[in-house]
């Protein structure tokens, strides 16, 4: 099912619009819309046009189907899809407003063409307890220059309609406290969030905004670390929705000079107890590291740090936007 699934988005479909208009749709259909059968390919073939003179045939009556191009997948449909590609997802971090707001769009776009399989897009924050120094400075300066969570949104719903790849908002639990948590959830689905994930909140802790995703959309995505114990793994890897996050080592963000050794004995461990798929993050400095994790057999590979520098501590925001995209393609090239 999944493949001819897979096989029936990509089937270019006809699309025919009010106006009896048939054209070759460009844009991959969704699974949900049926390819036209031969018949109604040409459903006014014999038909005149209505109001342009007497009626010399009987009106086809069809439904109006109207086929549109397919919305940006799921997180889970698109790490499905990448499993079933038999490929290994690249999944980049960036912090919105930095280096500042007019840049993050293009960034969001740029990682998007560039073949992001999923986008993390953080909220910045003045207490990112769980990130290191080039995160923590780049959240500083988002915030020098005053940028709010409304402001993130705002600009999230303007670039993703043009977006291929599906939006995991990143934000520490304080700022959903403040708008609240169901607002905030219909907000970010409303913004073209598909999935949100809360560094700071423990699993016994996430039943209310897991019925806020629930209730508005989004898939909640939970992270497993080092010293997670191994039946706790299980629970959270059952409770994670769209993939599991496994952070590679016990400490922050931040690029580091190599990936530790245990983490392909992680790996194995989390994707022993389910069958979601698995992205690794923390720490990955470039393709080496990102080819490695691949060879364990992650399905996905996390980079923020490296990628967040790039962009942020370059000379110019064009600057920013030209090495990030250096990393991006070499990233890219190396799952
Ligand atoms: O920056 P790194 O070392 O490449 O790690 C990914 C990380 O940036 C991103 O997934 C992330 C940013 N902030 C976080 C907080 C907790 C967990 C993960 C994150």
């Amino acid at each position: 099912m999944a493949a001819s699934r897979t096989a029936m988005k990509r089937t270019i479909g006809m699309r025919h619009c009010g106006g009896g208009l048939m054209e070759r749709g460009g844009a991959p259909w969704g699974r949900h819309c049926r390819v036209p059968s031969r018949q109604q390919r040409n459903p006014f073939a014999s038909r005149s046009v209505a109001g342009s003179g007497p009626q010399r045939h009987p009106i086809h009556r069809f439904s109006s189907s109207i086929l549109v191009p397919k919305a940006v997948p799921s997180v889970s449909e698109r790490m499905q899809e990448v499993k079933e590609e038999g490929r290994c997802a690249l999944i980049p971090f960036i912090v919105a407003g930095d280096p500042d707001m007019k840049t993050t769009p293009k960034a969001l776009q740029l990682l998007s063409d560039g073949g992001a399989d999923v986008i993390e897009l953080g909220v910045p924050y003045s207490d990112p307890l769980a990130d290191g120094p080039t995160i923590q400075a780049a959240a500083t300066r988002a915030l020098e220059k005053r940028v709010t969570l409304d402001d993130v949104l705002k600009m999230l719903a303007e670039v993703s309609p043009g977006l291929k790849s599906p939006v995991v908002l990143f934000t520490y639990f304080n700022p959903i406290l403040k708008k609240g948590i169901d607002q905030f959830c219909k907000e970010a689905k409303a913004a073209g969030a598909s999935g949100l994930l809360v560094p700071d909140l423990p699993l016994e802790e996430t039943p209310p905004i897991r019925e806020g995703c629930e209730a508005h959309g989004l898939e909640l995505v939970m992270l497993v670390t080092p010293t997670t114990p191994k039946e706790r793994m299980g629970t959270i890897a059952n409770a994670s929705q769209g993939f599991v996050y496994l952070v590679s080592l016990a400490g922050v963000t931040g690029t580091r000079a190599t990936v530790a050794d245990n983490v392909q004995e992680l790996l194995s461990d989390l994707q022993s107890s389910t069958d979601k798929s698995v992205a690794v993050g923390f720490g990955v400095s470039g393709s080496e590291q990102a080819k490695l994790i691949k060879s364990w057999g992650a399905e996905g590979v996390i980079v923020g740090s490296a990628l967040v520098k790039q962009l942020g501590e370059s000379g110019s925001p064009e600057q920013g936007l030209e090495s990030m995209g250096a990393l991006l393609k070499e990233l890219r090239e190396a799952l």
